[in-house]
Parts: structure tokens; C-alpha cells; sequence
């Protein structure tokens, strides 16, 4: 396999552009994600002004006062929502240097209950902060457009591997389980660099991450190597999930990532859109074509050696567990019993 500098480039609008367009799209598409498991996403159709409204908010929301973010904290969410302060997330056994706010879809919470499974906790509302009403329209807005292009990412990639286009539609018909980070990773690195985000993989389905033009940070991993991954004007970096991992048999790849934090007086706003299925859905196994099935590796363990689960909430809280411990003391103690 060949090696790379910097991660592919694909232009969605070729998707519309007629069948044989289209076909190249999708075959270019498995392609870069068997290999890399990562790409940018350029021709998304998404209007300049709305990104530019998301990351507006985005930084009016970290400039907000201590006490007022603080409000939000996800400590006071059993559903993992809300704002995180900062050294308030561990991945790979370290403390993130990075601040958040998780905004999911608001719905009513699930009486739990004999026979009510663990991850229904995780449905319910948001926490949304004082001072910033403007916030919700936006943040839906985005919701909306960017699941419109997973769904037809997840097409595409079933088509090309020789399923039926709507293998995945059910699982995200009725119930999907979106979330968007915002994200602020503050200048730490001195220059020596800091963990911004410690390495892992994205244990949904598909993320399409959007980050502050001109910042650099995330890296990829690849044959062995990190690949910088700086943002590309116009672009979103795509990259895929554990569960769509499990769903190839492990033809379509869930890379490894991390993110360096930014130089000291600087920072870096990011938002990932994570593209997951109804919390009760197992991912259909593709009926992925013989010639592809064939070079298809099997699943990747997660670094803390946990394989990855079935359905997709089970997969969900045990992330949300490992990440969020204080939030699992003030909410959910009940689960560290046993
Ligand atoms: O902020 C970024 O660039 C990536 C963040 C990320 O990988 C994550 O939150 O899962
Ligand atoms: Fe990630």
C-alpha cells in the first residue's frame, strides 16, 4: 500500500453529477475508506453562512462566564448532555485538554424499569445555556443537514460494496441518535506537545467533523504513522465509526485519531457530528460482495481491549462510562456496583 502525506479529497457533488459519475463517487469512496478510514468531504452543498453561524455560536458559547457554562455541566445530565469543563474527559487512560458541550436530540426521557435496557438512559433532553437562545436553531439546522449527507454517505458505501442502497435507512428512520460536540481545546502544547484528545476511535456509525479554518491538530493514523490532518477550506473531514467497522466485517476501516492541543495563545474550535442509529438498533451485517469480502479483516479490538458490542447503545454508555467517570458517580452509580 502506497504511503500518504495528507488524506484524500472527495468532492460529494459528484454524487449528482449523473450514474457514471455517481458509480466512481461510491467505488472511490469504499475505496478510501478500506484503506484510510478518513477523507475530506469537499462540494457538501452546506451554505458558508450556516458554518459560519455554527462556529459563531461556538465561540459565543466558550466565551460565556464560568458560572453560566457551569450551569450546563453534564454532572447534572444523566444523558451525558451538557458541558464539560476542562481536564473533565479522559481518553486512553489521559485527561483531555479540551472544553465541550454534547447536544444530542431532545426527547423524553425512558422510565427505567425490569427488562428497560442501561442505554435508554441516554435518551432525553439537552442541556442548553443561559444567554444564548440563538443557539438551538442552528444547532438543529446543522443536526439536519449533516445527518441528510451521512444517510447518503451510508448509501453510497452500501451500494458500493454491493448491498442494497437503504441497508442502513431503518436503523436510522425513527429513532437516530445523533450527537454534535462543540468543541475548544486551549493552547497547551509549550511546545512541547499536550493531549488535546488521546488516541481512540469513533464508536458510532460515521462523524463528519468540521474544525476553525486554518487550525491544524488532528492527527490519523495510518500504516503505523500519524498523518496531520490541518483543515481543508470548504471541507469536512469524514471518517468512519466502530459500528460501521462491525457492519463490513471490518472491510471498512474505524482508524485511530487524535487531536494535539494548540500552541500556547492560541485555540481551536471543532465540531464533530457523530451519525448514530436509534439506541436499540443492532447494524445490519452487510451482504458485502465476495470480491470485497475477501480482503475484509476482521474488527479491530479498542485499545482498552473491549471488542466492540452489537447494539449500538450498549456500545454508546460503555463509552459515555469510560469517558464521563464523574458524571457516572453523580448519575449512575448504580452501574459501578457490579
Ligand atoms: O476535534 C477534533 O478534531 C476531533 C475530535 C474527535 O476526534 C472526537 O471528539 O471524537
Ligand atoms: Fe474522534
Amino acid at each position: 500500500m502506497p504511503s500518504l502525506d495528507s488524506l484524500p479529497v472527495l468532492d460529494f457533488s459528484r454524487l449528482s453529477a449523473g450514474p457514471e459519475e455517481a458509480t466512481q463517487f461510491r467505488n472511490d469512496l469504499r475505496d478510501a475508506m478500506h484503506e484510510v478510514g478518513f477523507l475530506y468531504l469537499a462540494g457538501h452543498g452546506v451554505p458558508q453562512e450556516l458554518t459560519d453561524a455554527m462556529l459563531s455560536v461556538s465561540r459565543r458559547f466558550f466565551d460565556l462566564p464560568e458560572d453560566v457554562k457551569l450551569a450546563v455541566e453534564n454532572i447534572h445530565s444523566p444523558q451525558f448532555r451538557g458541558y464539560t469543563r476542562m481536564g473533565g474527559e479522559l481518553t486512553d487512560g489521559g485527561v483531555d485538554w479540551r472544553e465541550q458541550i454534547d447536544i444530542g436530540v431532545d426527547r423524553d426521557i425512558v422510565a427505567p424499569g425490569p427488562g428497560v435496557a442501561d442505554y435508554w438512559r441516554l435518551e432525553g433532553p439537552n442541556l442548553w445555556p443561559e444567554g444564548l437562545p440563538e443557539m438551538r436553531a442552528v444547532v438543529s439546522e446543522w443536526t439536519e443537514r449533516l445527518s441528510a449527507i451521512s444517510l447518503e454517505l451510508l448509501r453510497a458505501l452500501a451500494l458500493s460494496l454491493g448491498a442494497p442502497g437503504d441497508t442502513f435507512d431503518a436503523a436510522f428512520a425513527a429513532q437516530a441518535f445523533p450527537v454534535l460536540k462543540i468543541v475548544r481545546y486551549p493552547g497547551e502544547s509549550d511546545p512541547e506537545p499536550k493531549q488535546g484528545v488521546g488516541s481512540h476511535r469513533d464508536g458510532g456509525v460515521l462523524t463528519l467533523l468540521l474544525v476553525e479554518p486554518e487550525k491544524g491538530g488532528l492527527q490519523v493514523e495510518y500504516q503505523g504513522k500519524w498523518i496531520d490532518a490541518p483543515q481543508v477550506p470548504g471541507t469536512f473531514v469524514v471518517n468512519i465509526g466502530e459500528m460501521l467497522e462491525l457492519a463490513t466485517n471490518g472491510y471498512l476501516k474505524a482508524t485511530l485519531h487524535r487531536v494535539i492541543s494548540p500552541l500556547r495563545g492560541t485555540d481551536r474550535i471543532s465540531l464533530p457530528f457523530f451519525f448514530n442509529p436509534a439506541l436499540d438498533s443492532t447494524m445490519p451485517q452487510l451482504a458485502v460482495s465476495p470480491e470485497f469480502q475477501s480482503k475484509a479483516r476482521g474488527l479491530s479490538v479498542d485499545p482498552g481491549n473491549s471488542p466492540i458490542l452489537q447494539t449500538y447503545g450498549d456500545n454508546a454508555l460503555r463509552y459515555r462510562i469510560r469517558a464521563h467517570p464523574n458524571v457516572v458517580a453523580a448519575q449512575h452509580a448504580d452501574l459501578l456496583v457490579d
